[in-house]
């Protein structure tokens, strides 16, 4: 298997990583797309007890485990699976399962931090920065951590003006300027994305001709 292509897509929590992810995923129509969250990089926590889950900084790189998301995606580079770990935002942990993932000619990562690592970004082939509004970007947490990751309306905003919003400006904006593109994901995306679906469609027919 030729090297896979790899694209790393950073931005601020909610500003519309993964939703434009699965725009370029189904607009490019590859079956072939191998998408990791870093979030399921979170430390496991499972020793700590939940009072002591809580009061975690989690929007600093130390959270998560940066050394085991590198080595994996030198693996998957290398065409090797792997055993990925999952992520429970309930419990502030690690979940039990873990996920045997195997390779794919397109891998994309994604994540709040996932442009920190100067090791895993020299692997990347496409380095993309998502952009969105302040104020945006809370309600959408607001909305999205109430009803999918079991939060309060308290819990949020104090858990954004403590740690979410002090540690987006001194370790997630600053790494856009390592991205090649920036997406700005106030209202749609869709000129940008279908650039990089284009890049995408260029790299795997050059692939197919190769074979
Ligand atoms: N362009 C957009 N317009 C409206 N809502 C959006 C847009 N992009 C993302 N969202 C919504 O914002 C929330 C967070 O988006 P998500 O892609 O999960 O962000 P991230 O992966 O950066 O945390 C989701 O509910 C998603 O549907
Ligand atoms: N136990 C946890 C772990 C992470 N978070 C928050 O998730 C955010 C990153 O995910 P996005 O989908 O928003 O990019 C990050 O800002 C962490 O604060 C959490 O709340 N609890």
């Amino acid at each position: 298997m030729d090297k896979p292509y790899l694209i790393i897509v950073a931005g601020g929590s909610a500003s519309g990583k993964s939703t434009v992810v699965q725009s370029i995923i189904k607009n490019a129509g590859l079956d072939d797309v191998l998408d990791i969250n870093q979030d399921d990089y979170y430390n496991d926590q499972s020793h700590m007890t939940m009072e002591e889950r809580i009061k975690v900084n989690y929007d600093h790189p130390n959270a998560l485990d940066n050394q085991l998301l590198f080595q994996h995606i030198k693996d998957l580079l290398a065409g090797k699976s792997i055993s990925k770990p999952t992520y429970d935002y309930k419990n502030y942990t690690r979940a039990k399962e873990v996920e045997i993932v195997h390779s794919k000619p397109v891998i994309i990562v994604e994540g709040i931090l996932a442009l920190t690592d100067k090791k895993l970004r020299d692997l990347a082939d496409l380095k993309i920065f998502v952009e969105s509004d302040n104020d945006i970007r809370f309600i959408r947490r607001l909305k999205r951590d109430m009803v999918s990751r079991g939060r309060s309306l308290e819990s949020v905003i104090e858990q954004y003006l403590s740690t979410v919003k002090p540690m987006h400006y001194q370790f997630v904006k600053p790494t856009k300027r390592y991205a090649d593109i920036i997406i700005p994901n106030d209202d749609g995306h869709s000129v940008a994305v279908e650039l990089i679906v284009g890049m995408l469609k260029q790299f795997m027919e050059k692939k197919n001709k190769w074979h």
